[in-house]
């Protein structure tokens, strides 16, 4: 489907904009310099002595030619000086060498501790964040810029204090051209402002560009991972998908590369205009030189020395501009980053959050509960009244979309009802701090994620604090069954799992589930939730889980979803859901004497069991 495009121009970052984004650069530095501070010192001393190299260099390069000239013309030839000052040139070239790859190597040390930092952050950032936030696809788009430009942000560094350490080769460059021919400034600056067009005209630009497809970037990756990748793989091949997702692939980033193709030939075309005019410039002060040097004025020491101080300085000035666009742009991005590290969630009202009661009382009870996801109209439960009491074992059961996922959402305050109120022990759930709220639950969902880890952590991710504490995750693994799986593998509980790394073993989806429903028990938590757990496994192992976990849940509270009537029939009650509201709410027995939905979709199950 065509969707519309925003061209480079209706989001266009004006130069004034790209300089403001230098706002974030003393931040910027200050965090590099919190990563490593000894690093960070080396890597400026080691700027500031390279910083000056160039002019003294090319000063004894002047002071050597003179001194040939004079031994030329001298009877008795005495090359002491002259070797002194060819042997201080060599000294201060090889220093000049080890310094450069010096700073290269802090430069990336540096680089990569940042960029290690930088995701630690972007990580914990992200779990700050709300469900519904995460949900949201503005979200993606800022997490997604802030994540992109880690290796940016380390060019950007070095941009920056190469930037600096030129600004003091450029300031003792034009000392030194000044004290002989005041001229020569002059057609530096004509040689120079072309190329500073050129960088203030194309600046920002390319950001702009990447930024106003923050959204297809996405997509290309999607599709990129939909069209390559081991999950993807069963499907894509079944179902012939590699040529249209290809062809998706390929018609998106062709629209991508167009724009850039443009802007790069724009700023190709002028680029090489304005340089042409910055030679042009450079030879006219070369002729200056060459006749003040054949009218006696300068030496031909002086006319080295400023042949080669103006090139070098006409090449500084110029990489200045070009890096200053660079590290504009680069500073856009950082803006992004640290925009997202600064996003302000709505912090809820603390005053007045009770504790938790340690024991849950009565339970918890929904009053009139109605819910709409963000940014959609729709009710996707409404009127929802019931009690879930302290102790009780309740089950959900309803058609695709009746909303029960959506139920324990707002149990878990991932999202706040739209209308009425959830009760614990009769205060409302928001009155009490969401997060230790939240500890109160141990649940799996339906999407319960595998991670691609050890089998160990897989389990102690429940609770990630009992990670050395082999018994308590044994225990775990024997009370959801999936201690039949460890002893199946080669490593036991060390056994990385998955297919994406070595000696990954990928499991089949029961397995996982097993070990899944182990991750609850592993958190010794007042109230289980247990969305669709045993959708994957075989009949005998569901009733055997469900039978364990009726008794080893005694005396707590659980919810479970499933589409199995066989196993939900064990639950003290069970509700019916259909099309967002509670059709009916009892035990087995009484649904089943009520004759409606719950008992018709038994039967229709039972019937299909015979
Ligand atoms: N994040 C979301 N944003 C908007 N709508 C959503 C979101 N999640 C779910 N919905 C919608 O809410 C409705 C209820 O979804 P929910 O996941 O609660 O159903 P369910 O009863 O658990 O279904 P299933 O048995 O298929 O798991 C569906 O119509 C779904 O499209």
């Amino acid at each position: 489907m065509p969707r519309p495009q925003q061209s480079i121009s209706t989001n266009k970052f004006r130069f004034r904009e790209s300089f403001s984004s230098l706002k974030f650069v003393p931040r910027f530095f200050k965090e590099i310099r919190k990563v490593n501070p000894a690093l960070f010192y080396a890597n400026i001393v080691g700027r500031i002595i390279n910083a000056v190299l160039p002019v003294l260099m090319l000063w004894l390069g002047k002071l050597i030619i003179d001194e040939v000239v004079v031994q030329i013309a001298a009877e008795v030839k005495d090359m002491d000086r002259l070797w002194t000052l060819v042997a201080a040139e060599l000294a201060l070239a090889i220093l000049s060498d080890l310094l450069s790859r010096g700073i290269s190597l802090i430069d990336a040390l540096l680089g990569d501790q940042y960029a290690i930092d930088t995701s630690v952050k972007i990580i914990k950032k992200t779990s700050e964040v709300d469900l519904d936030e995460l949900e949201d696809s503005e979200f993606y788009d800022k997490l997604e810029r802030a994540r992109q430009q880690t290796t940016g942000r380390v060019g950007l560094m070095s941009n920056i204090l190469t930037q600096a350490e030129d600004i003091i080769v450029i300031a003792t460059l034009l000392a030194g051209v000044v004290a002989f021919e005041p001229w020569l400034i002059l057609l530096l600056i004509v040689s120079i402002i072309p190329t500073m067009i050129n960088e203030i005209k194309f600046s920002g630009t390319s950001y702009s560009l990447a930024r106003s497809w923050t959204q297809e970037r996405r997509e290309l990756d999607y599709l990129r991972y939909a069209g390559a990748s081991d999950v993807t793989a069963k499907e894509v091949k079944l179902f012939g998908l590699s040529d249209y997702l290809a062809n998706r692939f390929k018609g998106l980033s062709t629209r991508y590369y167009a724009q850039s193709k443009n802007l790069a030939k724009q700023r190709a075309g002028w680029g090489a205009f304005f340089n042409v005019v910055g030679t042009t410039a450079y030879y006219a002060a070369y002729v200056l030189i060459v006749f003040r040097t054949v009218a006696g004025i300068f030496s031909l020491g002086d006319l080295t020395f400023l042949a080669g101080s103006f090139n070098r300085l006409r090449q500084k000035l110029q990489g200045f501009f070009t890096r200053f666009t660079a590290i504009t742009e680069s500073a856009l991005y950082l803006q992004d980053y640290f925009e997202f590290l600064d996003l302000k969630y709505e912090e809820r009202d603390t005053t007045g959050v009770l504790p938790l009661p340690e024991i849950i009382q009565k339970g918890f009870e929904f009053r009139n509960v109605g819910f709409k996801y963000p940014k959609s109209e729709k009710w996707v439960v409404r009127h929802i009244n019931f009690e879930l009491s302290a102790g009780e074992k309740l089950a959900f059961v309803g058609e695709n979309g009746a909303g029960k996922t959506t139920l324990i959402k707002l149990l878990l305050q991932f999202y706040e009802p739209t209308e009425g109120e959830i009760m614990l022990d009769e205060i409302p759930i928001k009155r009490y701090d969401r997060r230790a709220y939240q500890q109160y639950f141990g649940v799996i969902f339906q999407d319960f994620v595998k991670f691609e880890l050890t089998l160990r952590e897989n389990i102690a991710m429940g609770e990630i604090s009992g990670i050395d504490d082999q018994q308590r995750i044994s225990l775990a693994a024997e009370k959801s069954l999936a201690d039949q799986v460890v002893h199946e593998l080669p490593f036991g509980y060390d056994q990385q799992l998955g297919k994406r790394f070595k000696q990954g073993k990928d499991l089949s989806g029961g397995q996982w589930q097993k070990i899944a429903i182990a991750r609850a028990y592993m958190k010794n938590s007042e109230v289980l939730i247990l969305d669709e757990p045993t959708s994957a496994l075989d009949a005998r192992a569901e009733t055997e889980a469900f039978n364990r976990f009726i008794k080893l849940t005694e005396g707590k509270t659980a919810v479970i979803i499933s589409h199995r009537f066989s196993t939900v029939r064990i639950a003290d009650r069970i509700m019916v859901l259909k099309d967002g509201a509670v059709l009916e709410i009892g035990t087995h027995e009484e649904l089943m004497a009520n004759g409606k939905l719950y008992a018709e979709l038994f039967n229709l199950q039972a019937a299909g069991y015979k």
